[in-house]
């Protein structure tokens, strides 16, 4: 009987994603066992924070990592949104898994809809990808930074006194909590987070065993639609903590890709969409069209704000 150890992040999401993967690994190996491993990284310690000014790419993932490296684990389970695109060397994604609902949720005071929300509703979210893309849609909403696991956002809705919290689909889903929900928004008016709702299984490059059995939790459609977003995130050299966007969906057997860069104000916000069929390529192509907008400058400005 083989035994393997997984590295995870000890907040609730992460623990239901990573017994989600353990249960679909032994369906597929019957007789392997999966030790787990919990392990509290930067971003779980620093709560006090906007996510922006904590700074530095791979905030939930660095010490995982490192365990990695010092085989205390085989491998992790991450949110594919909270990955860095470059990969640290002599680590891999082993498996991107098929992904769940990527749209970002409001979860209102009172249950009605985004654009029922009254003028100057205060709206929680610490992310500036939704903050300039809510704002851009409503100038008139007043952006309220919250921060803590799924559970501590949904508190901060009453604590805080919030007409609407903004949250990914994907984790409430896997929570059992979809019912909150008060409406998915589309991608239209709120393009979500690169690679939302998928979920990244990391290993070490060398491990070939661990790599075969990770294998089977692959999805390829899953995978070539995120590698068009994380091409488009690696291009402007973007991390979770900058307002960027990118959104793909296959279309007619193509894939189409939109990428959004705005200002945390949502004075501004650039937005590209194209079509093709080899997702580098396509994600390269967005990128560069966002530039010529002007997402270059857009960037300098948010990134000199947050180091301030
Ligand atoms: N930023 C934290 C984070 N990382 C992944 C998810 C949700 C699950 C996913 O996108 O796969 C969340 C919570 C959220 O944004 O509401």
């Amino acid at each position: 009987m083989k035994r393997i150890v997984v590295g995870t992040r000890k907040s609730p999401l992460a623990l239901t994603q990573t017994e989600w993967v353990i249960e679909r690994l032994k369906e597929h190996h019957p007789g392997l066992e999966v030790g787990m491993e919990k392990i509290v990284t930067k971003g779980d310690r620093i709560l006090d924070v906007t996510l922006s000014k904590v700074g530095g790419k791979g905030l939930f993932i660095k010490e995982i990592e490192q365990a990695m490296y010092d085989k205390q684990i085989d491998f992790a389970v991450h949110s594919l949104k909270d990955m860095p695109t470059e990969m640290p060397d002599g680590l891999m994604l082993a498996a991107i898994t098929e992904r769940e609902d990527p749209r970002d949720v409001v979860i209102t005071r009172n249950g009605g809809t985004f654009s029922d929300l009254p003028i100057g509703a205060k709206v929680g979210t610490s992310s500036l990808r939704r903050a300039a893309q809510l704002c851009h849609a409503r100038p008139d909403i007043k952006i309220v930074s919250v921060r803590g696991n799924i559970n501590t956002r949904l508190a901060k809705l009453e604590e805080l006194e919030l007409d609407a919290i903004v949250l990914a689909a994907a984790g409430l889903e896997r929570m059992g909590w979809a019912d909150k929900i008060s409406e998915r928004l589309a991608p239209e008016l709120c393009i979500p987070a690169v690679g939302q709702g998928a979920l990244a299984i990391q290993c070490r490059s060398d491990d070939q065993e661990i790599r075969e059995i990770l294998s089977v939790l692959d999805n390829e459609q899953t995978r070539r639609i995120v590698t068009a977003e994380r091409t488009v995130l690696g291009q402007l050299n973007g991390g979770c903590q900058i307002p960027i966007g990118a959104y793909a969906e296959t279309v007619d057997g193509e894939l189409k890709l939109t990428g959004i860069v705005g200002s945390a104000d949502g004075l501004t916000l650039l937005k590209e969409t194209a079509t093709g069929t080899d997702p580098v390529a396509l994600g390269q192509a967005v990128a560069e069209r966002l530039i010529e907008k002007g997402a270059g400058e857009i960037l300098e400005k948010v990134r000199e704000e947050i180091n301030q």
